[in-house]
């Protein structure tokens, strides 16, 4: 964001969450005493709520703030190991000041996880606080330019103010105010919302590379003595590299959505209306986990497609890989993420829709899928016919096997608590099948957006290509996915089989438009930094001209060779 567009920084915390949280949680006086400062980057903030022990349980944190009405302050404390904050970017040795989630103490109760913004370090010297410890976690798989650090308070006192306190408050005498709605503590919805539009930047990075690659390399003979073809005529090349260009479309209108729906539900909130949060918190969740699962494997198929140079860093993508990964750990593990869309909505909406209960949003269709199991069954059964050309019906199919699996999981909740389960136990029994219906969920939705917005593009030969690729991401999420569509009794096995000739022809017709389809995504040369995925395509002299400038070529014979290797020489 700052001085390396796209790679992770020591300020993206700040940027990212600091700010936000501020914005989304600071009172009008506490915006005046923190925000200003810290747009000016006088204060530079982390998010501080995962510890050691505890990152996806927030009910476990183990962080305190108790009031100490006597000297109108909050006083922060680590009690454990376990309890030292670990993680937060930029809190190692970049941040003056922490967002610090911990349990609220006061008039002798705990209230719940709270923000605090606790000062770190001085303003002027940045040497760290009386009482703080703080420091850097150490190597990682990547994001070696960021300081994730740890953080352990000993007894830091902070005043009554730096509590955040637009909507829960303690009161000068200790007094503690809920806030309207206990599910606004939680937050995160927002970054969510925009990691999705990051799945998409990945995705069209990595295949705009591997594209571009693909028609640049020649590998191989496809008919004896003709020239050697460019390895993006191959059927598989293009079996693996087309999806992804799809998929990159894909997210990226469901990106352009998310963000909508943020700003048109947080807008609502900020109004007083709670009413959507629910419908925000399991998209956010469960699209966050679906886009970056796919675009974290796609990537590495990406990779892989460019053969041996895409191992090497010049090609930018073993970069991108490690830079992304992450996303399906933080901000919400993905797994878990999957588990609250599907318990906390999906079965929820389910129940609802049941016992006739009209469903608004995403979740219309159990609705539908509820009136429908009340209608008689034709005797005849078995799968209605499928088209491989019409959308709509695709999502129709989409949306009929989310019903099924979110049914499939609701009963087995309900199957394990009649075998006489608890709960909790009937829902762990069941979370695989929660987390298939989240998925199966965020698939209908994003095959749902993709062909919405067909609607809204005037010109016909972007319609027609667009479409052409909303079909492939429809289709191949269809062939990938077949066991579901079949045990759901919405595909047969013919069917499938002409799913799969139907890919092999829309493979064909994309092949002209592939390189014009990434070009789209307008990421200039500075932007992808890759080698293999240059847009004059002269891949071969900077491949050899970037070789040239490794560290380990600024000497003919390496200072090794005299260290090591002569006198090994010499001793056998
Ligand atoms: C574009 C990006 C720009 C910049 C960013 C740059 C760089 C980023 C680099 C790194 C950033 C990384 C930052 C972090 O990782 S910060 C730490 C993130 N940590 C988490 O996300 C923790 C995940 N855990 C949880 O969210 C929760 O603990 C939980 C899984 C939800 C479970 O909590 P629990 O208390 O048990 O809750 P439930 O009983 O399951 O739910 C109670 C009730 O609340 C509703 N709910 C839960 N979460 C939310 C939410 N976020 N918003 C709204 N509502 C929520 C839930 O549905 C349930 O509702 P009911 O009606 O069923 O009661
Ligand atoms: C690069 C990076 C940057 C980060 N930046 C920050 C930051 O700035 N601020 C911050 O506060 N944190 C940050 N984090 C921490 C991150 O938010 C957490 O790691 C994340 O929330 C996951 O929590 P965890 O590590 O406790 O995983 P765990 O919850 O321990 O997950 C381990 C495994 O347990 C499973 N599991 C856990 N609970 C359940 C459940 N209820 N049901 C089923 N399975 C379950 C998970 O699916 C997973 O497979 C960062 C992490 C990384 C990697």
């Amino acid at each position: 964001s700052c001085v390396h567009p796209d790679r992770p920084e020591p300020l993206d915390l700040h940027l990212g969450m600091f700010l936000p949280t501020l914005l989304n949680q600071a009172t009008p006086e506490q915006m005046e005493r923190f925000f200003t400062p810290a747009w000016n980057l006088r204060i530079i903030g982390t998010y501080a709520q995962t510890e050691m022990g505890h990152g996806t349980h927030l009910r476990g944190l183990e962080t305190t703030a108790t009031f100490d009405p006597s000297t109108q302050e909050f006083v922060l404390h680590s009690p454990t190991i376990s309890s030292i904050k670990w993680w937060p970017g930029g809190l190692g040795k970049t941040s003056n000041h922490a967002i610090v989630l911990a349990q609220l103490h006061t008039q002798g109760r705990c209230h719940g996880l709270h923000a605090f913004i606790v000062p770190i370090r001085d303003m002027d010297t940045h040497v760290p606080l009386p009482g703080v410890v703080v420091g850097d976690i150490g190597p990682k798989f990547g994001f070696s330019e960021v300081d994730n650090g740890f953080l352990k308070l000993e007894h830091v006192r902070i005043p009554l103010d730096n509590m955040l306190m637009k909507f829960a408050k303690v009161e000068p005498d200790g007094t503690y105010v809920k806030p309207p709605s206990a599910k606004l503590t939680y937050g995160m919805v927002f970054i969510r919302s925009m990691i999705v539009g990051q799945s998409a930047l990945a995705l069209a990075k990595s295949c705009t590379i591997a594209i571009r690659y693909s028609a640049v390399r020649h590998q191989s003979e496809l008919r004896p003595g003709e020239p050697e073809p460019q390895i993006l005529n191959y059927q598989t090349q293009q079996h693996k590299l087309f999806p992804v260009l799809a998929a990159a479309y894909a997210f990226t209108f469901v990106g352009q959505y998310m963000k909508d729906t943020y700003r048109r539900i947080s807008g609502d909130i900020h109004a007083g209306d709670y009413s959507q949060l629910p419908e925000l918190h399991a998209l956010s969740a469960g699209l966050k986990a679906f886009t970056t699962w796919a675009a974290n494997a796609a990537i590495e198929v990406c990779r892989m497609s460019c053969g041996g140079h895409g191992y090497s860093r010049s090609s930018a993508l073993p970069d991108i890989y490690v830079e992304f990964t992450p996303t399906c750990t933080y901000e919400g593990e993905n797994t878990v993420m999957m588990l609250q869309t599907a318990s906390r909505y999906l079965v929820k909406s389910y129940r609802q829709a049941s016992v006739g209960q009209r469903l608004q949003g995403s979740v219309s269709y159990l609705s539908e899928a509820a009136a429908q199991r009340l209608r008689p069954r034709p005797v005849s059964g078995g799968a209605a016919p499928l088209s491989t050309q019409d959308l709509l019906s695709l999502v129709h199919l989409y949306q009929r096997r989310a019903a099924s699996l979110v049914e499939l999981a609701a009963k087995s909740i309900q199957q394990e608590l009649q075998r006489g389960r608890s709960q909790e136990e009937a829902w762990n029994h069941s979370s695989i099948d929660l987390v298939r219906a989240s998925d199966a969920h965020c698939h209908f939705v994003v095959v749902k957006l993709f062909v919405d917005k067909l609607e809204q593009v005037d010109d016909a030969a972007v319609k027609a290509v667009l479409s052409t690729l909303a079909l492939l991401y429809a289709l191949k999420g269809l062939a990938d996915n077949s066991g579901d569509f079949l045990q759901a009794g919405l595909l047969t096995v013919p069917q499938a089989t002409r799913v799969s000739a139907r890919i092999k022809e829309l493979l064909e017709e994309l092949r002209p438009d592939a390189v014009a389809l990434v070009d789209a995504f307008d990421l200039n040369d500075r932007k992808l930094n890759s080698v293999l995925g240059r847009y004059d395509g002269n891949v071969y002299e900077h491949l050899y001209e970037w070789a040239r400038q490794s560290p380990l070529n600024a000497t003919e014979v390496h200072e090794s060779f005299h260290k090591y290797l002569k006198p090994l020489r010499s001793r056998l």
